[in-house]
């Protein structure tokens, strides 16, 4: 006799029916039933998965290319679900703004606005520079908005006008404005805050146009990156992982995809961040201090209440250490000591052209002057890789070996689990010239650097005439490039300790396709919260009884008590059934028995 027999959970429940003495119409109803209850499960399954984002599943990599070859697709500009955003970066040496957009966030708490960079109908990402920076404008502090027009009107004609009022725009200065006194930074901000929304819609408060701090942009940097490789996802069984200890120390540890470091050396300030795993026990109550300045924890989950992305970030901006500015404050020592030198031996060395101060950080026989009040110091390149390294080394500031020129405090890198990335000046080294941006081998490095600074000044003219060299490269990074490579060499070594033979550096300034800017970090900040917002309306619509829109699954409360309710009905259906059953088998007992009783009555 076939039988189904259903466990339902606890033994109380246990029911079995047995079939063959059920009606065709019973049997289909419960079959029915039990399909449905297994659909339901498998929905639940996979809308689970897919929800709460457990991206285990095998296609979630297939999702992650997906989604990269979309993003570098012409932005779709007659889709009005999509949400533009502006970021003004105002550097020391230019500004420029970038154009970023998202679509409706997928309402999952857990994961993060898909921000992607805005292309044009060519696909060419929506980016604008101009030069120089906004600090020219310290004593013209009333021509800052006529200065960013440009950038902004470049803006405009890519966002579409319907979305301008709701387009937030951010105008964030870095190091050039940092180094100004507050007033000045304080006339040229007042200027944005005042004109800017009288030539253009945009979403722009005074709260939208600031300084940022070196440590908020090494943040900025990292998240841009890290969200760009995806290491704000759920790891995949290949990827590197790393124990996290968030919040309170109590809390066990967690497994989380492993972070990447960045450093980036811009013209004024250098910035390294990089992710602190567990909590660091310092040696005393003054490094303990030193460490809480450069150690930022911040939640990038849209609600507080998640931990799950919170991250402990150890970030500190070094300003002047950027590649021009620590070309200057060679050229002033070079200037100083050349002047106190001459002074003391009256000899003429670097003040006259005849004899010229030989710097072995300019390519071999390259003539130069640095001029420093009404003093004029005449240069020779020697183009002297290893002299030029000894040189710059002092500008490092080394403290008990740590590049700390306040004695700040470096927390350790765990160089055998991790990776870091290198932007702008780190790329801009390795590339422009050198033609070997992206994976940094110090011996492939210094020897490329080597050949750089001993080629002559006329050879290396004739080839940037005979475009050998990258695009970007121009006459000054001719000129200055023996000595930045030997700068970022020390920087990257003597400085944060890096090993020789340390495989996991990557210079980059594309990662799939996309300018890896520290914008992008400040948009996907800034606008963190924006999903819950989005979250809470959508929980108030659903309140509304003609609100029922497809996204009502992404509650999973409602979901959880529509599977209930379902589990139910078949439960107490199928107790109705064993009911029904029990009583066509005590019929049937009856009806036999009467039936016994009738022959035995009828015997004769
Ligand atoms: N090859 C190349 N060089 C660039 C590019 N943008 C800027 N530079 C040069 O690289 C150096 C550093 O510039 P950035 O990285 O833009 O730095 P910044 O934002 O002006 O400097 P900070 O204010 O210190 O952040 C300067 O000498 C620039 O002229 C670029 O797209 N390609």
């Amino acid at each position: 006799m076939a039988r189904i027999t259903l466990s339902c959970l606890p033994a109380s429940w246990y029911c079995s029916v047995s079939l063959l003495s059920l009606n065709c119409a019973t049997k289909q109803r419960l079959l029915f039933l039990v399909l449905l209850f297994i659909t339901s499960i498998l929905l639940l399954a996979t809308y689970q998965r897919q929800l709460w984002g457990t991206q285990r599943r095998p296609g979630a990599r297939v999702n992650k290319y997906f989604s990269i070859v979309e993003s570098m697709e012409a932005t779709d500009i007659l889709n009005s679900a999509l949400n533009y955003g502006i970021v003004v970066d105002c550097g020391s040496s230019g500004s420029r703004v970038f154009v970023y957009y998202w679509p409706p966030h997928n309402g999952n708490p857990h994961t993060l606005l898909d921000i992607r960079q805005m292309r044009d109908s060519d696909r060419k990402p929506v980016v604008k520079k101009i030069k120089p920076g906004i600090s020219t404008l310290a004593n013209t502090p009333t021509q800052a908005s006529d200065y960013l027009e440009p950038l902004l009107r470049f803006a405009a004609a890519h966002v579409p006008t319907s979305k301008h009022k709701e387009t937030p725009l951010y105008i964030l200065c870095t190091a050039g404005m940092r180094l100004l006194p507050e007033s000045q930074q304080a006339a040229i901000l007042e200027d944005l805050v005042m004109d800017v929304p009288l030539e253009f819609d945009f979403l722009f408060s005074r709260s939208h146009a600031e300084v940022i701090s070196g440590k908020q942009e090494g943040v900025y940097a990292w998240i841009g990156i890290n969200f760009v490789l995806g290491r704000f996802d759920h790891p995949d069984e290949e990827d590197a992982t790393v124990e996290v200890t968030t919040g309170s120390e109590n809390q066990p540890p967690i497994s989380r995809r492993r972070t990447v470091g960045i450093m980036d050396m811009g013209g004024a300030s250098l910035q390294i961040a990089y992710e602190v795993p567990s909590a660091i026990t310092f040696s005393s109550p003054q490094e303990e201090e030193a460490g809480k300045s450069v150690l930022a924890e911040f939640n990038l989950g849209c609600d507080v209440e998640q931990t799950q992305h919170v991250y402990r970030v150890y970030v500190t901006t070094f300003l002047g250490f950027g590649g021009n500015m620590a070309r200057q404050r060679y050229e002033d020592q070079l200037v100083n000591s050349t002047l106190a030198k001459n002074g003391f031996l009256t000899t003429e060395t670097g003040l006259i052209e005849e004899k010229p101060y030989l710097d072995p950080c300019l390519p071999v026989s390259m003539s130069d002057t640095i001029t420093r009040g009404n003093h004029t110091l005449y240069l020779r390149g020697q183009g002297d890789w290893s002299r030029c390294q000894e040189a710059v080394r002092p500008f490092l500031g080394l403290h008990n070996g740590t590049m700390s020129p306040q004695g700040i405090y470096q927390a350790p890198i765990n160089f055998s689990n991790s990776e870091f990335y290198g932007f702008s000046e780190f790329y801009y080294c390795m590339e422009d010239v050198l033609r070997i941006g992206g994976q940094y081998s110090s011996d492939k490095y210094a020897q490329a650097a080597k050949d750089y600074c001993t080629t002559k000044w006329s050879t290396l003219k004739q080839r940037l005439d005979n475009e050998l060299f990258s695009q970007q490269a121009d006459i000054s990074r001719l000129k200055y490039q023996c000595f930045k490579s030997a700068w970022m060499y020390e920087v990257l070594h003597s400085g944060f300790r890096f090993p020789y033979d340390y495989p996991s550096l990557k210079t980059a300034q594309l990662v799939y396709d996309k300018e890896v800017q520290w914008t992008l970090g400040a948009i996907l900040f800034k606008t963190r919260f924006l999903p819950l917002r989005d979250l809470q309306q959508e929980t108030l619509r659903q309140g509304h009884p003609g609100w029922l829109r497809p996204s009502f699954v992404y509650n999973h409360h409602l979901f959880s008590l529509c599977l209930l309710v379902v589990v139910l009905a078949i439960l107490l259906y199928i107790l109705r059934l064993r009911r029904i059953h029990q009583r066509e088998l005590r019929q049937a007992e009856a009806l036999d028995l009467l039936w016994a009783e009738e022959g035995e009555a009828l015997l004769p």
